[in-house]
């Protein structure tokens, strides 16, 4: 196995005249808990959409596994489970067979999926609405069939764009022990979250960015050395002085 499960190199996207991704270079060692922050508008989800093949970068690579996620997509793809921002998923199918289709279009076993679409509705606390179709789901909901959706092949990495965004507390540590079991059997995880108390509690590792630029990368503890990962946020970062001023009609 090779001793990255993701390298960028190199990865560059322009939107009109704004660089959204900015010749991005990062490592996400195999078999790490990685965690992606950064401000809004910073890049995350393009440099992550880049990463697993669903974006066409402008120039730069991605590799999963050593293979290229553009070259060799299906090598890439089988190793990979993707839960993307915006969640597109086929409405009009409910929770299981949802799971059913998409296990079957990866070529698993009927039997299979039936038993991992099982467990993992079980788990996610899905079971109970299995007669409702997808287009009728809470927004936490579907974070949570897409998540199920992206475990079902046992992939080696996921990459998961705010997982946890929408998620009710018990079906959060439901998730974040899944994950953490993942990460324990030998996968690697990759997600993004805004949560700083979050990504400290589950990463082993954390890239900061801004502007579509690595502003800090490696483990948690190097990142952060010494202070908490909110403060070296808002440290790299900058924080705008305006919030403390003005709006003084709220105060009224
Ligand atoms: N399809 C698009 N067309 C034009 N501009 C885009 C498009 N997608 C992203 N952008 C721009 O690229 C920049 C990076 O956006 P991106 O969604 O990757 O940021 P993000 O870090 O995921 O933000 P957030 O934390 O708010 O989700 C932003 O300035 C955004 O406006």
């Amino acid at each position: 196995m090779p001793p990255y499960a993701l390298r960028i190199s190199g990865l560059h996207k322009v939107f009109g005249r704004q660089t959204a991704v900015d010749r991005l270079d990062l490592e996400v060692p195999a078999g790490s808990f990685f965690g992606f922050v950064g401000p809004n508008g910073a890049g995350k989800t393009t440099t992550l959409s880049m990463a697993v093949g669903l974006l066409r970068p402008d120039g730069g690579t991605a590799t999963i596994f050593g293979h290229d996620v553009w070259r060799e997509p299906a090598e890439a793809k089988r190793l990979l489970g993707v839960l993307p921002d915006g969640v597109a998923l086929p409405e009009r199918l409910t929770g299981r067979e949802m799971l059913t289709y998409l296990g079957l279009l990866r070529g698993l076993d009927r039997r299979v999926v039936a038993e991992r679409a099982d467990e993992l509705l079980t788990l996610l606390e899905l079971d109970g609405a299995d007669g409702t179709l997808v287009a009728d789901y809470s927004t936490g909901m579907r974070k949570k069939v897409a998540l199920a959706a992206a475990l079902l092949h046992a992939p080696r990495l996921v990459v998961l764009d705010e997982p946890l965004e929408a998620v009710d507390p018990i079906s959060a540590a439901t998730v974040k022990t899944i994950l953490r079991r993942f990460v324990e059997g030998g996968g690697t995880v990759v997600f993004s979250s805004h949560v700083m108390a979050v990504v400290e509690q589950l990463c082993d590792h954390v890239a900061v960015i801004g502007s579509g630029r690595a502003l800090a990368t490696g483990p948690v503890s190097e990142v952060t050395a010494g202070i908490s990962l909110e403060d070296r946020f808002v440290s790299l970062v900058g924080a705008p002085e305006a919030a403390s001023k003005g709006l003084a009609w709220l105060a009224s």
